[in-house]
C-alpha cells in the first residue's frame, strides 16, 4: 500500500507550536550533518505567525534553533515591494525575522529582487539562479531538495501559488515560476514549481482553525480533494509529507490522526 502524508492534530496552537518546534530541530539537525547549513523555504498567509511561536519559545530540551545555519527562501512571493503589506518577505519580517534574539544567530534570507517588478519572468529566473548557488547546482542536476518546505493551505485548496486547475501545476522544466493571473490578488506572484515542492526531504503542512476544515475534509478524504494542489503535494511526498493542524481543522474527517502528544517521534 502507498505510504500516506502524517496528520498530527493538537487541541490549540499553543500545542502545534510545541510540536512544530521539536520537528523544525529534527530537520535543523538533518539539513546541517547533511550539508552544515539548513535550507529551508517558507510560505506567507497565516503560516508566519504559527512559525514565530515556535521558532520564538525559550530553547528546551529539544535543543535551540541555529539560525545561523537557516537559509530561508519563500515558497512563493507576490510581486510587490519589499516593504508592501502584500509582501511574503514583510510578513515574514514582521513576525519572525525582526524578532530573533541576536544569541540565536541571524539566517541568510532571499528575498525577490525588486528590480524585476515589472518582469515576473525575469523575477522568477532570478529566482530559481540564487536556488541554483545555493545548491551549487550544476546545470546537470535536476532538482534541488530542500531540507524543509513550510506551506499552508489556502480555502481552495491552493499552495504556494500553485491555485487549483491552473496550467502551472504542469510545469515540470522550471523550478520557479511565473504566474500573472493568479486568482488571489495580487495577480503578479512567483512559486517554487510542484516538482521541487514534492522533491522536499520534508514538506510540512500548516492549518489551523475551523476556517480550514471543509477544505481539509475535501483534500483528505475525497477523489477530487487529491487533484487539488495540497492533494497533489500529498500524492508525490506521501509519508515525507506532515500536516500540522489543530482540531478545528480537522473535526470529521476519517484519516488517521496519529498524534496530539508532544512528546511523539516525529515521522
Ligand atoms: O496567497 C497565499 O496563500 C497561501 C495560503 O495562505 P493562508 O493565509 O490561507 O494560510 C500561502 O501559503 C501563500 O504563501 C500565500 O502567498
Amino acid at each position: 500500500m502507498a505510504k500516506q502524508p502524517n496528520l498530527y492534530a493538537f487541541g490549540d496552537v499553543d500545542h502545534l507550536a510545541k510540536s512544530l518546534r521539536k520537528y523544525l530541530l529534527q530537520c535543523q539537525s538533518t539539513g546541517v550533518e547533511r550539508h552544515n547549513a539548513f535550507k529551508v523555504a517558507v510560505s506567507g498567509g497565516s503560516l508566519p505567525t504559527t512559525l514565530a511561536k515556535a521558532l520564538l519559545a525559550p530553547s528546551d530540551e529539544n535543543g535551540f534553533v541555529d539560525f545561523s545555519k537557516w537559509e530561508i527562501f519563500f515558497a512563493d512571493e507576490r510581486a510587490v515591494p519589499l516593504d508592501h503589506e502584500d509582501s511574503n518577505y514583510k510578513l515574514l519580517k514582521d513576525e519572525l525575522l525582526d524578532k530573533i534574539p541576536a544569541d540565536l544567530g541571524k539566517p541568510v534570507v532571499h528575498p525577490i529582487d525588486v528590480k524585476y517588478m515589472d518582469d515576473v519572468q525575469g523575477m522568477a529566473d532570478q529566482y530559481q539562479d540564487a536556488i541554483m548557488k545555493s545548491f551549487a547546482a550544476k546545470d546537470s542536476v535536476k532538482i534541488p531538495i530542500f531540507d524543509l518546505l513550510l506551506l499552508g493551505c489556502g480555502p481552495d485548496g491552493h499552495t504556494c501559488s500553485l491555485f487549483p486547475g491552473h496550467e502551472l501545476l504542469r510545469e515540470s522544466d522550471a523550478w520557479v515560476a511565473p504566474i500573472e493571473d493568479s486568482p488571489k490578488p495580487p495577480a503578479k506572484r512567483i512559486t517554487l514549481t510542484l516538482p521541487v515542492v514534492t522533491h522536499g526531504a520534508k514538506i510540512a503542512f500548516v492549518a489551523t482553525g475551523d476556517g480550514k476544515r471543509d477544505i481539509l475534509r475535501q483534500i483528505l478524504d475525497t477523489e477530487e480533494g487529491r487533484s487539488l494542489p495540497c492533494g497533489l503535494v500529498n500524492e508525490g511526498g506521501a509519508e515525507r509529507v506532515s500536516w500540522f493542524t489543530d482540531t478545528g481543522a480537522v473535526e470529521g474527517a476519517s484519516w488517521e490522526i496519529m498524534s496530539d502528544d508532544p512528546q511523539f517521534e516525529i515521522n
